[in-house]
């Protein structure tokens, strides 16, 4: 089936006020610290690029990447998260802020937190644009929501259909080309 982008969901100028009071919100928690924030690739890559810039000068930030991987079909999750590409640093005692495009059924963040934990840092936090919350399966922590959105498909703003149209400045759902 081929894709293409309909009706906008969110606004470009709609998310960016958004992302300016997540911004605030996380600066007013790392007032004076130093915040690694983690980018989940690819999806997330945009909405970072955005959310580090409005974070106050006055929280230290380190910008990382990583990807996380899933097998099961393109649209279902089998449950069985890995990481595919690591950042290589050492996180021990570090405050970590994993930054998503979308929570759908929170399998991956909550493999990402445990791992975290699991390797000593001192604070995990998540902070996501778009929740599918009707999707979730288990019960994971996001300390910073964009929007709740309902259970349909997205793309633009870094999110993909088959790798496109993740530049897509707007959030849109899809139909198909057909119709
Ligand atoms: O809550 P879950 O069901 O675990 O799904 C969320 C994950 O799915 C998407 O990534 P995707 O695998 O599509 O990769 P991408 O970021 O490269 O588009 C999204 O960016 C999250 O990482
Ligand atoms: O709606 C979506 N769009 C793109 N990627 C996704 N990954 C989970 N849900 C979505």
């Amino acid at each position: 089936m081929e894709l293409k982008a309909a009706e906008v969901l969110i606004a470009r100028e709609q998310i960016a006020a958004r992302v300016r009071v997540l911004a605030a919100e996380i600066s007013r928690r790392y007032e004076g610290q130093s915040l690694t924030v983690i980018g989940i690739l690819r999806g997330a890559v945009i909405f970072m690029a955005d959310l580090v810039r409005e974070i106050s000068p006055s929280v230290n930030v380190v910008m990382e990447f990583m990807k996380a991987a899933s097998y099961g079909s393109s649209t279902t999750s089998s449950g069985k998260v890995t990481i595919s590409q690591g950042t290589g640093i050492a996180v021990k005692g570090r405050n970590i802020l994993i930054v998503e495009d979308i929570v759908d059924t929170g399998l991956t963040l909550q493999h990402l937190r445990g791992y975290f934990k699991d390797e000593g840092a001192a604070s995990v936090e998540v902070c996501v644009l778009l929740d599918k919350k009707e999707r979730r399966v288990v019960d994971v922590p996001v300390e910073y929501t964009g929007f709740v959105i309902p259970d349909e498909f997205v793309v633009g703003y870094g999110m993909d259909y088959d790798q496109k149209m993740r530049n897509l400045p707007s959030i849109h759902t899809v139909r198909s080309v057909s119709e």
